[in-house]
């Protein structure tokens, strides 16, 4: 394995130029919620499809000799296939939703209105077309309805289906897998022995990617065995968009990881960032299936999770704006930052600004789950002060 540390932005920058969203998929609108449209959606339809009431009222004709006295003609309620027209003078009794006759040139609401013997009298002003929905006023047919990249939320698709559309080409979420490696590690439920720990990081990762719609995620656990660990990366390489291995990826006698990647013809894009936490982090590609390895210390690998593997999912399905991106915000509390490497230390928002939280150690969990944010120092920074303005990536 090359072991050249690359720095934290050529990492960002590495994940984001190699890893491509699928191909797109038609899917029924139902299951397109919260994914990016892979074409411009053109209106098959004027909407609304003809001139529509907007009221309860009377549909009229109008002109400058006949503002008053309409002669009641007829009645239209919603779906009536009526297209007729009216001379002036004339109205229809109408309702919300219902056709207007093809010439009226406005609706007046029942409450400014009464009929005596078949006879309109109207207490409103006049005005061309009012209350009346135009033919066409909201999108005309061969209209661009929505562009490609947009993200489709329920009003997205409910605008789609007032088209008439019942299927969509999005990019679909790729088929993730997580695999937990380490023989220390005990399925919360069970008592612990001697030289074991419960074992989190597949649940912490499977709710981060919940948390972004990625709902179906595939847990595999593995013992620190070279053939096992072979093995399962073999048939879960074939069977994965993505997969997330966490632990064994570091130099120990029974890191298997990196070898077995390598060995099953893994490109190796990069091995080790020069950051904290998270230095042994792999990732790379093989064949169409992209994988990262994550270094099993907790804190490392769910930092690695946000800051590398959420855009990368987010390009893949087709986010035109995948990149994360940092705030800056006014410091609470001093740090002193050790040695070379970029940090993310985990913080806290505040009224004023950000805190750094107390055990920032990689394996430690406690600070984290007060966290909200990631507070992000470059190589060259040695101290940060109160007051001053540090880069931090919102976890959100
Ligand atoms: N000689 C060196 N040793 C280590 C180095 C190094 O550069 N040279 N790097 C250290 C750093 S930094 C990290 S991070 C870890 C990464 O090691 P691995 O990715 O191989 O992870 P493991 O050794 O398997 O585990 C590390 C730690 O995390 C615990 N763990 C692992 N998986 C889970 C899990 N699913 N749930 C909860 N806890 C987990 C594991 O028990 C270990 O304590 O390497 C350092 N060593
Ligand atoms: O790189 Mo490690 O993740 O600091 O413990």
């Amino acid at each position: 394995m090359n072991n050249y540390l690359v720095s934290i932005k050529e990492a960002i920058n590495l994940v984001n130029t190699n890893v491509l969203s699928k191909k797109p998929k038609k899917v029924l609108l139902k299951d397109a919620l919260d994914l990016f449209l892979a074409e411009d959606i053109f209106s098959p339809i004027n909407m609304p499809p003809f001139n529509q009431s907007a009221m309860d009222g009377y549909a009229i004709l109008y002109d400058d000799k006949h503002q008053n006295n309409f002669k009641l003609v007829d009645e239209i309620k919603a779906g009536d296939n009526n297209k007729r027209t009216l001379n002036t003078g004339e109205a229809v009794r109408i309702f919300t939703g219902a056709p207007t006759p093809i010439n009226a040139n406005a609706v007046i609401m029942q409450e400014n209105t009464e009929v005596n013997n078949g006879v309109l009298k109207i207490d409103d002003t006049l005005s061309d077309y009012k209350n009346i929905r135009l033919e066409g006023e909201q999108i005309k047919q061969k209209q661009i309805a929505l562009q490609k990249g947009e993200k489709l939320n329920p009003a997205a698709i409910g605008f789609l289906a007032t088209l008439g559309i019942t299927e969509v080409s999005i990019y679909p979420k790729p088929n993730i897998s997580i695999i937990v490696t380490g023989n220390e590690l005990v399925t919360p439920g069970t008592p612990l022995e001697f030289g074991q720990i419960y074992e989190s990081n597949a649940i912490m990762l499977q709710t981060a990617l919940a948390k972004k719609g990625f709902n179906k995620t595939n847990i595999i656990k593995v013992k620190d065995d070279y053939a096992a660990t072979k093995n399962t990366l073999a048939t879960t390489l074939k069977e994965s968009d993505v997969v997330l291995i966490s632990g064994g990826i570091s130099v120990g006698d029974y890191d298997f990881v990196g070898k077995a990647l390598l060995e099953l013809k893994t490109e190796q894009i990069f091995y080790k960032i020069k950051q904290k936490p998270g230095k042994p982090l792999f990732f790379g590609k093989n064949q169409n299936t992209v994988v990262f390895a994550l270094p099993g210390n907790p804190a490392s690998a769910l930092t690695c999770y946000y800051i590398y593997i959420e855009s990368a999912l987010q390009k893949i399905i087709g986010n035109p704006n995948y990149s994360k991106s940092t705030v800056e915000l006014t410091l609470e509390n001093e740090y002193l930052k050790k040695g070379t490497r970029g940090e993310f230390l985990k913080a806290k928002t505040t009224q004023n600004g950000v805190e750094i939280l107390g055990s920032q150690s990689s394996a430690m969990l406690n600070s984290f789950a007060q966290a909200n944010a990631l507070i992000y120092l470059e190589d060259d920074i040695k101290i940060v002060k109160k007051g001053e303005k540090v880069k931090t990536y919102i976890i959100d």
